[in-house]
């Protein structure tokens, strides 16, 4: 299926000053038509052969997978995936093109590199703007069909998260992107104001998606985006606000040192806040709790998490790959995963501090739980109390 209109793609991409580095020899093979051929190198020796459709340069990060049917779009552009290949397994991607900006989780590409089974290069839907090896040239992300992405996956599965790197004809290192503080590498460095709402909701930017933002400003909110290591308690501070969403973001969260003291400050002076997935980890160590690296983590649409004491199961979005493994005392486990146990929400007994590791903003879908938005605005609102 690996059906390239590469001319086409050719025309658009090297009016990006990245694709215009790409080398003479690609560019000779892509207007013959012909595939190029690159490699995704495991850190224990593993290689899958795949065709290019993406970037033409080598790139390394850590492997990982998400089982989603659809999202590719959002996905590829949601922070949190910074520093990581992600290997799709679902197995057409590129069928519905690529939408308008104004749908992305930020203005690029965060993902490292992009692994797939079958390439569709003619996208059939009304909203596709593009290609997605057309976007991918031009912001510079290789990508391969390596058809069988299913033992990619098993691979994973069976020996836990892996470095592993994308290579054509030049070898590179392995380089394990958690060693470095990645939210730093994402969060925006200005403070913004989106919404014009009754109530004033700080969003620490960890790398927020932006339909967090969405929404927030949907729901009568004036959002003000911080970048993730404001001094948020200092004297000179130019707006009030209600209360603290804390955004998700890439990496492990210990990285983030100075957005976990602001949420124990936060704590401390009684303000409500909520967590988001990284959010969620970042509130768990800042009142005590501690987290952990899982497996191989979670990333798809599909993922269930239930409400404990109920039988009660949300079908969520997640993507994360650390956990919350201690809950903070005085709080208590509101959601756990019923695929491994693993924890899903945290709540504090008395006050109003919670968050979750899966997303209630969930672009693309599903929405079973964005009420917890309402929920966190109802506290910060004084509603219902
Ligand atoms: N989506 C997120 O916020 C991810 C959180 C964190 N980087 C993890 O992988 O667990």
């Amino acid at each position: 299926m690996h059906n390239k209109n590469v001319s086409g793609n050719l025309l658009e991409a090297t009016s990006s000053p990245i694709a215009v580095e790409q080398d003479a020899a690609h560019r000779a093979m892509l207007i013959a038509n012909q595939p190029t051929y690159g490699a995704l190198v495991l850190e224990d020796g593993t290689r899958f052969e795949g065709i290019s459709f993406g970037y033409h340069g080598a790139i390394s990060g850590e492997v990982v997978f998400c089982t989603g049917m659809v999202g590719y779009p959002e996905a590829l552009t949601d922070a949190s995936f910074s520093g990581q290949i992600l290997t799709m397994t679902f197995p057409i991607i590129g069928n519905y093109g690529v939408p308008d900006k104004a749908l992305w989780e930020d203005d690029h590409i965060h993902i490292a590199g992009l692994i797939v089974s079958n390439y569709v290069d003619t996208p059939s839907h009304p909203q596709s703007k593009m290609s997605l090896g057309e976007w991918l040239q031009r912001e510079g992300v290789p990508a391969l069909e390596i058809k069988d992405t299913r033992l990619l996956t098993q691979h994973i599965r069976n020996h836990g998260a892996m470095l592993g790197k994308i290579v054509f004809d030049e070898d590179i290192p392995f380089h394990d992107p958690n060693i470095e503080n990645l939210v730093a590498r994402v969060s925006g460095t200005e403070v913004r104001h989106n919404g014009e709402g009754d109530t004033t909701i700080v969003l620490i930017d960890c790398g927020a998606k932006q339909n967090i933002v969405r929404s927030l400003v949907a729901r009568n909110v004036h959002v003000v985006t911080i970048p993730w290591d404001y001094d948020l308690f200092s004297e000179e501070r130019p707006f009030d606000f209600d209360g603290i969403l804390i955004s998700n973001g890439p990496g492990n969260p210990k990285m983030a040192a100075q957005a976990v003291e602001t949420v124990r400050m936060a704590m401390e002076r009684n303000i409500p806040t909520m967590g988001i997935c990284l959010g969620h980890q970042i509130l768990s160590l800042a009142a005590g709790g501690d987290t952990y690296k899982l497996k191989f983590g979670h990333r798809s649409q599909n993922q269930p998490a239930i409400m404990c004491g109920t039988k009660r199961c949300y079908i969520t979005t997640q993507n994360h790959g650390f956990a919350v493994g201690t809950v903070p005392p005085d709080f208590e486990p509101w959601f756990v995963n019923a695929n491994d146990g693993s924890n899903e929400g945290i709540k504090h007994h008395e006050r109003p501090f919670f968050s979750v590791q899966f997303h209630p903003e969930a672009a693309p879908g599903p929405e079973d739980t964005d009420w917890l938005f309402d929920y966190f605005l109802e506290k910060v609102r004084g509603e219902n109390d």
